[in-house]
């Protein structure tokens, strides 16, 4: 099968290599195999390629390894023991970075990963969707403390309403929990376009967040759907500042990784562990501020994704898609995501 090889860890694009002679991978047990129309870049994908989370991959896999953590496409085998997917059925998935990736034309993923895509999305469409969704929504349903969960009155603001993540959540607030407040910050550029298809309330300049010292201005919750690139620590303040006192943070970029990788997975996991969990205490030390810091991280599950199909299939959400290129032009799909050169998710098509 045809598929992109990452041959070593770094920044040179050279080191992912276009094969057209791999051996297409058998189901087993539980396993489908799907055909993939089209798959997507991720951020994961891009920070993945230069080495990050490599501590943890190199656990289950050895370079050379195939990114990609999405996929739509359609079944083409089945393992012994799948009971609720047949060949012919067309699905979508996003599977954990230990294991391989969809930047190439076939893969297995278990059937607990899988669901029917959505019936009115295209393929190009549908790959865009599982991965940072499934982040979205671990963060709103399961990382959220139950006794702060939203409702139509909390005030919310979406740092990063652009990106793949933050879209979805902003839409998920406005158009389905029925948020009254949500406020969300992106380039002037995308200003027109948030309000009209996500129907956010108030669009704020990512370069100019400044609230108004006066509490009542300030949100309830925030989620931090922008990693800082290398203002980590002013990205974190900006947030920190824009929320009420005892109000809630959620990022998306724990610290459990990077120890990981910096101290190999059995010192550095248990520390960078140790450091999430102690997140609240030292914004309260650092800022003398009263935040609750959570952080969510991808989970793949069959069962949401089939929740999320149908808000789609009802009309309530949609996609977010822009450049397209074919998997040979994988490259050229890297330059443009580094570049920031897309409005909306990276597709990459695989031509039959
Ligand atoms: N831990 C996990 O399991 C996962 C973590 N993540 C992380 O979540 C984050 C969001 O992911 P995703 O939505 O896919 O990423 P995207 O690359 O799609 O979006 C990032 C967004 O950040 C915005 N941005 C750029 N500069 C700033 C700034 N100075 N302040 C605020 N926002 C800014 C951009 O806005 P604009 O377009 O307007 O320029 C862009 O839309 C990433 O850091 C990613 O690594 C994502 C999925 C899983």
């Amino acid at each position: 099968m045809k598929g992109i090889l990452l041959n070593g860890y770094g920044e040179s694009l050279d080191l992912l290599e276009y094969k057209t002679d791999l051996p297409v991978p058998k189901p087993i047990k539980s396993q489908v195999l799907i055909k993939i129309h089209s798959t997507s870049i991720n951020p994961l994908d891009n920070v993945m390629r230069k080495g990050y989370a490599s501590s943890i991959v190199d656990l289950k896999l050895k370079l050379p390894i195939i990114l990609g953590r999405e996929c739509s496409g359609e079944i083409v085998e089945i393992g012994d023991s799948v009971w609720d997917y047949e060949i012919g059925d067309q699905v979508w998935s996003a599977s954990p970075p230990f294991s391989m990736g969809s930047h190439c034309e076939y893969i297995t993923v278990d059937e607990s990963e899988i669901s029917l895509k959505p019936k009115n999305l295209t393929h190009q469409q549908s790959a865009s969707i599982p991965f940072a969704s499934l982040t979205a929504w671990n963060a709103i349903y399961n990382v959220l403390p139950t006794n702060k969960k939203i409702t139509t009155n909390t005030k919310i603001l979406v740092n990063g309403g652009n990106g793949s993540v933050g879209f979805f959540i902003l839409q998920l607030l406005k158009k389905h929990l029925n948020v009254n407040q949500v406020s969300t910050t992106c380039n002037i550029k995308h200003f027109e376009k948030l309000k009209k298809l996500t129907l956010v309330n108030e669009t704020i300049d990512y370069n100019n967040l400044k609230i108004n010292d006066n509490d009542n201005n300030k949100f309830d919750l925030i989620f931090n759907c922008y990693d800082g690139g290398k203002n980590q620590n002013e990205n974190e303040k900006k947030c920190i500042d824009a929320l009420k006192d005892g109000g809630n943070l959620i990022g998306f970029n724990g610290p459990l990784v990077k120890f990981s990788d910096k101290d190999g997975v059995l010192s550095g996991l248990p520390m960078g562990m140790m450091n999430q969990l102690n997140s609240s205490e030292r914004i309260k030390k650092q800022y003398s501020k009263n935040v609750h810091l959570d952080y969510a991280i991808f989970s793949p599950s069959g069962s949401t994704l089939k929740q999320i199909s149908k808000l789609y299939e009802n009309n309530i959400l949609i996609p977010n898609i822009d450049k397209q290129f074919n998997l040979n032009q994988i490259k050229d799909a890297y330059t443009c995501f580094e570049n920031s050169n897309s409005n909306g998710k990276i597709i990459i098509n695989n031509k039959f």
